[in-house]
């Protein structure tokens, strides 16, 4: 991990997903503990989108850059079209009222959850000096699986222009399922130099081995093998590691849920990994002796804890004093991960403070803060590059916060999610956003 003397002056910017208004909990994740829990209870759209809302503004006025990854059209009609369902709007949403598996992945507002809409490479890191981009296929579960071609246009959108940026299309093949930067971090000196790369996948389809028993290993190896060439990081600067089965069997869905990485440290449970010290090792070798982890043993926080706290889901943010957790606030109310976080910030390690954030209504659904974010790393030059009006500012969250009280429902619970009133008003809430955000053509394609 070298310091890059000549680089331009770069910045972890966090995009995080702005909750759509169809927000609710019909228990689509298998293998995410959440999910399945809270299936079938009534959600709030408005108070999970303020709730975002108020932890993006939290982090901007801390001086970090905070940007905004619109929400999806939903009901997705026109991906209900292209697989049969034809008529009118009215007609298609009464067909999908009798196909409820698509009616509610046509509805989710998974793509709330980000850290899943991408995976990102520095220009810092790539062979041509650009920002790559490859939008997640999410190919293991259908309601996630239809968000990559909305994300691959928004990002096409957002960050427009061929000298700074290239996209590619999202992998081709369940062979290379792709959860994108929530089983991805990379690792730095100051965010401008080379990174080194920990790619975490649950199964490796061309190898075999080991594979969770219960639940599905959501990324392979070879998706990231793939990203990794067509990005053009150099394979040196890279360290493959896959998740323990075990622990995916016990609802760790992607590698975010376990461990999270910032700058030159990484905070990881120990039994996150197979092979754990060896997967230390690469990373000590390669990012030098800077490097830090610290690890949290099971007999202080168990994986059910870890799992039911998503104490491992929290942001892990440079300051000025250190570094901060941005955590749920679920990590307060569990005895044992109360008191590890306790010992944490007055232990000697990077990790001197930790803030608490109530996001309860994507934590129904196993979304914690890490999930509602993407992080892009961007140099000055690239962020005068982008387009719309993504950048969070006081302004633009006074009006974000506008929108979505005039137009998110209080309450919205799954049998509602096939009224034609729904999609109207969401329609309506995306052509504003599309003028609040300055991105006219955002939701063209959906028509
Ligand atoms: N990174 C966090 C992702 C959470 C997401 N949950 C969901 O899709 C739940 C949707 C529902 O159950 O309605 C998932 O498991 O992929």
């Amino acid at each position: 991990m070298k310091t890059n003397r000549t680089a331009n002056q770069a910045y972890e910017v966090n995009f995080d997903g702005l909750v759509g208004n169809t927000h609710n909990y019909a228990g689509l994740s298998y293998g995410n503990v959440a999910s399945a829990t809270n299936k079938g209870q009534v959600s709030s759209p408005k108070t999970a989108a303020l709730q975002g809302l108020a932890k993006m503004k939290a982090l901007a006025d801390m001086g970090l850059k905070q940007g905004i990854l619109p929400p999806h059209c939903r009901p997705y009609l026109s991906y209900a079209k292209r697989i049969g369902f034809l008529g009118s709007d009215a007609q298609i949403l009464a067909q999908l009222s009798q196909a409820p598996t698509y009616l509610n992945a046509l509805c989710s507002a998974s793509n709330m959850w980000v850290a899943n809409a991408a995976t990102v490479t520095p220009s810092a890191d790539s062979a041509d000096g650009r920002v790559h981009f490859t939008p997640a296929n999410l190919a293991t579960m259908l309601h996630r699986a239809v968000e990559a071609p909305q994300t691959a246009h928004a990002l096409r959108c957002i960050f427009n222009h061929p000298d700074y940026f290239a996209h590619h299309e999202p992998l081709p093949t369940y062979l290379l399922r792709d959860e994108g930067a929530a089983n991805h971090t990379r690792f730095c000196q100051t965010y401008g130099d080379t990174g080194v790369h920990l790619f975490v996948y649950g199964y490796s389809e061309f190898e075999g081995g080991e594979k969770p028993q219960k639940y599905p290993a959501r990324q392979t190896k070879e998706s990231f093998e793939a990203i990794m060439r067509r990005h053009g990081i150099a394979p040196e600067n890279c360290v493959f590691a896959q998740q323990h089965p075990d622990v995916i069997d016990q609802g760790v869905f992607h590698n975010d849920v376990i461990s999270v990485g910032n700058q030159h440290v990484l905070f990881t449970h120990e039994k996150a990994f197979l092979e754990q010290n060896r997967v230390y090792q690469s990373l000590q070798e390669k990012c030098g002796t800077s490097f830090e982890i610290v690890e949290v043993p099971d007999a202080m926080v168990s994986v059910k804890d870890a799992v039911s706290s998503y104490l491992f889901n929290s942001q892990l943010i440079s300051t000025e004093n250190g570094m901060t957790l941005i955590a749920p606030s679920q990590c307060q109310d569990n005895f044992a991960v109360n008191t590890y976080l306790k010992h944490l910030v007055i232990a000697h390690n990077p990790i001197t403070d930790v803030k608490y954030f109530d996001l309860k209504q994507s934590m129904a659904n196993g979304g914690g803060p890490a999930c509602l974010r993407l992080r892009v790393v961007l140099t000055d030059a690239e962020l005068a590059h982008l387009s719309g009006n993504v950048i969070l500012t006081e302004r633009l969250y006074n009006q974000l916060v506008d929108w979505v009280n005039a137009h998110y429902r209080d309450t919205l619970s799954t049998d509602a999610l096939a009224d034609i009133a729904l999609y109207n008003e969401s329609q309506n809430a995306l052509s504003e956003l599309s003028s609040l955000l300055e991105l006219d053509t955002l939701y063209q394609h959906t028509n």
